[in-house]
């Protein structure tokens, strides 16, 4: 029987007081980021996910992209340390969560930065970004936290984008996909497959076929319809305001007593 739990913390109600960095600031509609985050918990539940709700950290309002604050491989979880120095108080009540589940627990230690967004893994290969809120000082601690356990970290560039994965992320068979303007050098993975939209670029993987994406990349939908997979169709228009895409609003734990 799997055991798929998935991290996810509600959203606060300062989340429309996010960071934006790359985009201009427009108005978050609060009562419709809850719905909408509703709606993500929902879609996780239906496709077998089990999720587990970190506890509120109602003063960070970018607390709720839950992904940013642990990377766990293998069952091992490594507190982030963020570029955003506004975002660092949001590790406490993720480290209450992972360690309410077991979990060893690493941390990034000052200087190092590190953002969980940074870090897209696929198999054995730990890709890091490195360039916008994680720093060598992250890849390095990452590198030590993971290595031991068998992943082989590889640092690429991420100087287009917030973080790695608002650039690429993978497909169940290890390609990776991103929206070409966005993505510093595709070229370090060995496959992949350019998407039509920006958003397009952010899959979660939920099992077999089925991926979750945003409503806002349909062409993309469509490509991945085409090659056979099951797309899953969230809206998270008011997260996307804040630079948050699907795969920042949980942390997917797979298999984690296997
Ligand atoms: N992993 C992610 O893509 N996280 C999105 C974080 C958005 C948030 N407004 C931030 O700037 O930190």
């Amino acid at each position: 029987m799997p055991d798929n739990k998935a991290l996810v913390r509600r959203p606060g109600p300062r989340l429309a007081e996010g960071l934006v960095t790359r985009v201009g600031r427009t108005p978050v509609d609060t009562v419709l980021a809850a719905r909408q985050w509703e709606g993500y918990v929902a879609a996780l539940h239906a496709h077998g996910w089990e999720t587990v709700e970190v506890p509120a950290a109602d003063d960070c309002p970018d607390a709720v992209f839950v992904e940013d604050a642990v990377v766990v491989f293998r069952g091992v979880a490594l507190l982030a340390r963020s570029g955003a120095v506004s975002r660092r108080p949001e590790t406490a009540g993720a480290e209450a969560a992972v360690t309410a589940l077991g979990l060893p627990v690493e941390r990034v230690r000052e200087p190092g930065t590190l953002d969980g967004g940074d870090v897209l893994k696929v198999g054995d290969t730990v890709y890091v970004g490195r360039g916008g809120r994680t720093d060598d000082g992250g890849v390095r601690q990452l590198r030590s936290a993971f290595e031991p356990m068998g992943a082989r970290v590889v640092a690429v560039p991420v100087t287009k984008v917030l973080h790695l994965k608002s650039a690429v992320t993978a497909l169940p068979d290890g390609t990776v996909i991103g929206y070409p303007p966005l993505v510093d050098d595709p070229s370090v993975f060995p496959r992949f497959l350019p998407v039509p939209e920006e958003p397009g670029a952010h899959v979660v993987l939920l099992g077999g076929g089925r991926l979750l994406m945003a409503a806002s990349a349909p062409r993309t939908a469509e490509l991945l319809t085409d090659m056979g997979y099951e797309p899953v169709s969230v809206d998270i228009g008011e997260f996307e305001k804040l630079e948050g895409c699907v795969t920042c609003l949980s942390v997917r734990l797979r298999n984690l007593y296997a």
